[in-house]
């Protein structure tokens, strides 16, 4: 199967030799090729260049894509998608003046998704999560991570997983997983911290492990959930079972967990809506990426991760949706790349690099994703006819979507 894409208007993100990552000043430039075609072969990219020495051979289809800008698919690396029900009437709330913390101090939030996953059959929960990964893939991600954390029961947190190793059976986008028990304290363990720290290292970790259901270890370190302490033991807990940490830190509070996660070798740490100067230090000079989640912070209204800063300290910076029943029910990286640009003035080039080639760098997959380079996955979006590349952020709202191809396969 030769598939291949002609009088595009402008392909994005084209790299010879792509880094896996981008940092500082090189976030403000994204490499492009105007009047170009794209070679795919099977579910590759096989090559591409300029209209002015088209490709010669056979081919399958041809698709004009006149006018239409051509970029690889978002890597969301940050989601929740698999959950049930959802929490309007907490929306609700909060508007009515209750604050996120308030409603969890009431059992609602992250405990009452637990509730609700926990009367949800696998089945059920399958279908309600499907539902969502679909939505997400006409909206242009080819790569996406999940976590668990509303289960907060063995079988629970393992009925979440199945699902999401089950999602990645049957559709094409590219999955990765996430073991994230330590999200919040679950009643029963309401008094007992360690408790529930000692049933996640000692039954719920081995029982992942030998199902291979997670590729990461994740935990919510924030006043009211868990301490640097539990994070340092939960990371080194997860590493002896070879889960790479990822973990959800200064939403709320900088409480040294940003160190703490460089110290574990934490692929990304995630939201950062709060961060100190020493949180910066301890990022420099480490492999971690931070992890910007602006649709959380448009949700609930709190302080945008303070993007500008972090690559300005010559960072690089990765954009997720954070997709979940509570903090951001939206997993619109369109959306997530136009609010890095409004609210937290990246360039376009920086919020697209920070959604595709940092995106996949956040989820472990650098090799495959986040470029249009020979070799890697042929996961790209087809844009409307638009006018520059800088007209998706500025069209906030707008799906300027025409296609979407995800491992060759042409949706
Ligand atoms: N902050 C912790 N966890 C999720 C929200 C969970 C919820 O409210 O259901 C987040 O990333 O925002
Ligand atoms: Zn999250």
């Amino acid at each position: 199967m030769k598939l291949l894409l002609i009088n595009i208007k402008e392909l994005l993100q084209v790299r010879e030799n792509p880094p896996s990552k981008v940092s500082g000043k090189e976030m403000n430039h994204l490499p492009t090729l105007k009047n170009a075609w794209l070679l795919i072969k099977d579910k590759k990219i096989e090559d591409f260049g300029s209209m002015d020495v088209p490709p010669k051979g056979k081919f399958t289809q041809i698709l004009d894509c006149t006018g239409r800008i051509v970029l690889p698919t978002w890597c969301d690396s940050h989601t929740h998608i698999v959950y049930a029900g959802n929490r309007e009437q907490e929306f609700v709330d909060r508007i009515n003046g209750l604050t996120y913390q308030e409603i969890a101090e009431k059992g609602g939030g992250i405990v009452n998704s637990a509730k609700k996953l926990q009367q949800t059959s696998e089945k059920e929960l399958f279908r309600q999560s499907a539902e969502r990964l679909e939505e997400v893939i006409y909206m242009g991600t080819g790569a996406i991570e999940i976590k668990s954390g509303y289960g907060l029961t063995t079988k629970s947190e393992l009925k979440m997983l199945r699902v999401a190793k089950k999602l990645a059976k049957k559709y094409p986008i590219d999955i990765k997983t996430t073991f994230l028990g330590a999200h919040a304290l679950p009643t029963e363990f309401k008094n007992n911290k360690d408790g529930y720290l000692e049933l996640i290292c000692n039954e719920m970790l081995p029982k992942i492990a030998e199902e291979k259901l997670a590729d990461y270890i994740d935990i919510f370190c924030e006043e009211g959930y868990f301490s640097v302490a539990d994070t340092e033991r939960i990371l080194s807990e997860g590493s002896k079972y070879g889960l790479i940490p990822k973990i959800h830190v200064n939403q709320f509070n900088a409480i040294g967990g940003v160190a703490a996660g460089v110290k574990h070798k934490a692929l990304s740490v995630d939201h950062l809506e709060l961060l100190t100067d020493e949180d910066i230090k301890a990022l420099q000079n480490s492999e971690t990426i931070p992890v910007a989640l602006p649709g959380c912070s448009f949700f609930l209204s709190i302080p945008y991760t303070p993007g500008r800063h972090i690559i300005d300290a010559g960072l690089p910076l990765a954009l997720a949706t954070d997709f979940n029943p509570g903090s951001s029910p939206s997993g619109n990286m369109n959306f997530v790349v136009a609010a890095a640009c409004i609210k937290m003035k990246l360039t376009p080039e920086e919020a697209i690099n920070g959604a595709t080639i940092n995106g996949a760098y956040a989820m472990g997959l650098s090799e495959t994703h986040g470029s249009i380079t020979k070799g890697k996955a042929a996961s790209v979006i087809i844009t409307e006819e638009i006018p520059s590349y800088s007209f998706l952020p500025y069209s906030f709202g707008t799906d300027y979507i025409n296609q979407v191809i995800l491992n060759g396969r042409l949706l």
